[in-house]
């Protein structure tokens, strides 16, 4: 019983993306909340853990990987050390995947490693399976796992349901975030954010003490205090959505952000306003993974790497030079095909 967010419904590809699984009562829904990190003080969190994927438990990760195999993957991940100082924090070797339903294979042999403190861009070609990797990695019930491994902080994300995923600090942000009638954006946040705490044995915070938490963040995101108590994300423009998105990372905190395409539908200065709420949030200690097919978000968003997908795999890494080879060529100056 519940609010179940089945992740793919929140992809952009189909006019009824935006939709929730049918929830009869409003009041109550269970939320597959993530994860932030104790805060010495409530009102001054430095939330890094903690994500806002709001996924069914009865929608269950599917993989056809053997056990063993997946923790002989954990063993081979555990020995990849660090760069630098830096920790590794997501390591996916040759991961493959096809769409439950018609078993076609969309992700085939995807590896991608990610540092703390690390910012990487996945860009590609429309259908290159940029989204169907990240909502992969979040356990997205669409997609089987048919091949390879996905390590986050050490634990294989294969033997996580997606709540388990977005405790250990994963946060998605989607394409087209969904609304949630009757639900006001500050019970939701305040929900979510007094889930975590409840599950890491801390006072919930009343919505006082929240509002107080909750205010300096909407400067963040330069949103006006209305948007706390309209309903989630109903009647928002692309813009506000976006911004709303950031709103719940800023809240709720993550190891890794994967932002998809982030940009899509932002003017110049909600760009910039989005971006720097971004940039506000990284840390030494926390990761982004964002989706882009646009140069200008780098720009404001500075990429450790940029990788390039094609046909479900990364064929290219390398810096922002390739963006620019790609704004100014297109995906032929680099593709393998
Ligand atoms: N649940 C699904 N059901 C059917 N087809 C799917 C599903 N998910 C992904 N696909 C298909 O898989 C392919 C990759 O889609 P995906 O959304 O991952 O691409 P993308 O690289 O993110 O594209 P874009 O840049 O247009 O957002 C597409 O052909 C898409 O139609």
């Amino acid at each position: 019983m519940g609010y179940s967010v089945p992740l793919l419904n929140l992809s952009s590809t189909s006019p009824m993306a935006a939709t929730l699984f049918p929830n009869p009562n409003p009041n109550s829904y269970s939320s597959s909340l993530l994860r932030f990190s104790p805060p010495s003080h409530p009102s001054s969190l430095p939330f890094s853990k903690f994500s806002s994927l709001f996924i069914s438990r009865s929608k269950r990760r599917r993989s056809t990987i053997p056990v063993a195999a997946s923790l002989s993957a954990v063993e081979s991940h555990a020995n990849s050390g660090t760069r630098g100082e830096k920790k590794l924090l997501l390591e996916v070797k040759d991961l493959t995947a096809v769409i439950a339903e018609s078993k076609r294979e969309i992700l085939k042999g995807v590896n991608l490693t990610v540092y703390e403190g690390e910012v990487h861009a996945v860009m590609g070609k429309n259908g290159s399976g940029k989204s169907t990797f990240a909502k992969v990695l979040v356990g997205h019930p669409d997609y089987e796992v048919t091949g390879g491994s996905m390590v986050f902080k050490g634990e294989n994300l294969l033997d996580m349901e997606p709540e388990d995923r977005s405790l250990s600090g994963l946060f998605m942000s989607f394409q087209s975030p969904v609304e949630i009638p009757g639900v006001s954006n500050i019970d939701f946040l305040n929900m979510a954010y007094n889930a975590r705490r409840k599950k890491l044995g801390l006072p919930e915070l009343g919505p006082i003490e929240f509002y107080a938490y909750i205010f300096p963040k909407l400067d963040l995101v330069n949103m006006k205090t209305d948007f706390l108590n309209r309903n989630v994300n109903e009647g928002f423009s692309g813009g506000e959505r976006k911004r709303n998105e950031i709103l719940q990372l800023a809240v709720l905190g993550a190891d890794l952000s994967i932002l998809d395409e982030i940009d899509s539908g932002l003017d110049v200065d909600a760009l910039c306003d989005v971006a720097k709420a971004v940039n506000g949030l990284l840390t030494p200690k926390n990761s982004v993974l964002m989706i882009t097919h646009y140069l200008r978000l780098l720009e404001f968003i500075k990429p450790s790497y940029i990788h390039v997908m094609e046909d479900g795999k990364i064929v290219k890494t390398g810096d922002i030079t390739i963006a620019k080879i790609l704004e100014k060529e297109g995906y032929k100056a680099i593709s393998t095909a």
